[in-house]
């Protein structure tokens, strides 16, 4: 459909920096952006505001196609995330919200009810594509992937200062736990497991300034393709 559009998948675990480096590079390239685990956190805390089991796949699935998610972009860095009406961008970045974005994410109907969603965000001139399966199977014929890592402790860290700055109250502990049971399981998950497409670069971001980070993958979107 808009197959001749470009896209620059970023993939990668919780905190190795997806969201920060994709929003810069799509800045710097002037293209779109697509928040994909934003997509699963809103259906996960549109179903914990309906009261739903997350063990209850279909009502799941009704809850994913019943959730509306939009996004304002002030300028001012983090996009507004809105889900039905309602601003939920600081909800939506809590922990809670991640492990239920996680615990949905496993079922595959959920995932499928979601794809379309995502293609849609391919449009000129260009997307980026922050996620999990955005270089396996949402966008397996990007022009461009790249898989970012980081330590699980610089990982607990990060998360540590972004969400104390935004006066969540959380430790580096409970945190470090959390991330590491997420690893886990997205990365065990029958349908779309959290791993690199095999035509991936891989970065490993410990240690590493964002801002070097961001000229590595502007480095990847200009080699020349095949
Ligand atoms: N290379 C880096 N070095 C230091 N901090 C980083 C780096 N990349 C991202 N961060 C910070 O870590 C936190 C988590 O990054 P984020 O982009 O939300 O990660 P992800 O989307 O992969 O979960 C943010 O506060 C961000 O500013
Ligand atoms: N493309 C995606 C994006 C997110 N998910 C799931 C799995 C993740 O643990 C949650 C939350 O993702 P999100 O990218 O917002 O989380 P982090 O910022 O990496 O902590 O959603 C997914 O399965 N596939």
């Amino acid at each position: 459909m808009n197959s001749s559009v470009p896209v620059l998948t970023i993939d990668g675990p919780s905190g190795s920096g997806k969201g920060t480096i994709s929003r810069l590079v799509a800045t710097r390239l002037g293209w779109h952006y697509l928040d994909s685990g934003a997509l699963y956190r809103a259906v996960g805390i549109a179903a914990g505001w309906s009261d739903l089991d997350l063990s209850d796949a279909s009502a799941l699935v009704r809850c994913t196609f019943d959730t509306e998610v939009g996004f304002r972009d002030d300028g001012d860095g983090e996009p507004r995330v809105i889900v039905n009406g309602v601003d939920a961008t600081l909800e939506l970045r809590t922990e809670t919200a991640g492990a239920a974005a996680s615990a949905i994410a496993a079922i595959p109907e959920v995932r499928s009810a979601l794809k379309e969603r995502q293609r849609a965000f391919r449009q000129p001139p260009g997307l980026v594509a922050d996620g999990r399966d955005m270089g396996t199977v949402i966008f397996p014929d990007a022009a461009h992937k790249v898989f970012l890592t980081a330590s699980a402790e610089e990982r607990a860290e990060r998360r540590y200062k972004q969400l104390k700055d935004k006066g969540v109250s959380v430790t580096i502990d409970g945190l470090l736990r959390e991330i590491l049971a997420r690893d886990a399981r997205d990365a065990s998950r029958a349908v779309a497991p959290l791993r690199p497409a095999t035509d991936a670069v891989l970065i490993d971001t410990t240690g590493l300034p964002i801002d070097v980070v961001v000229a590595r993958v502007l480095d990847v979107v200009s080699r020349p393709i095949g």
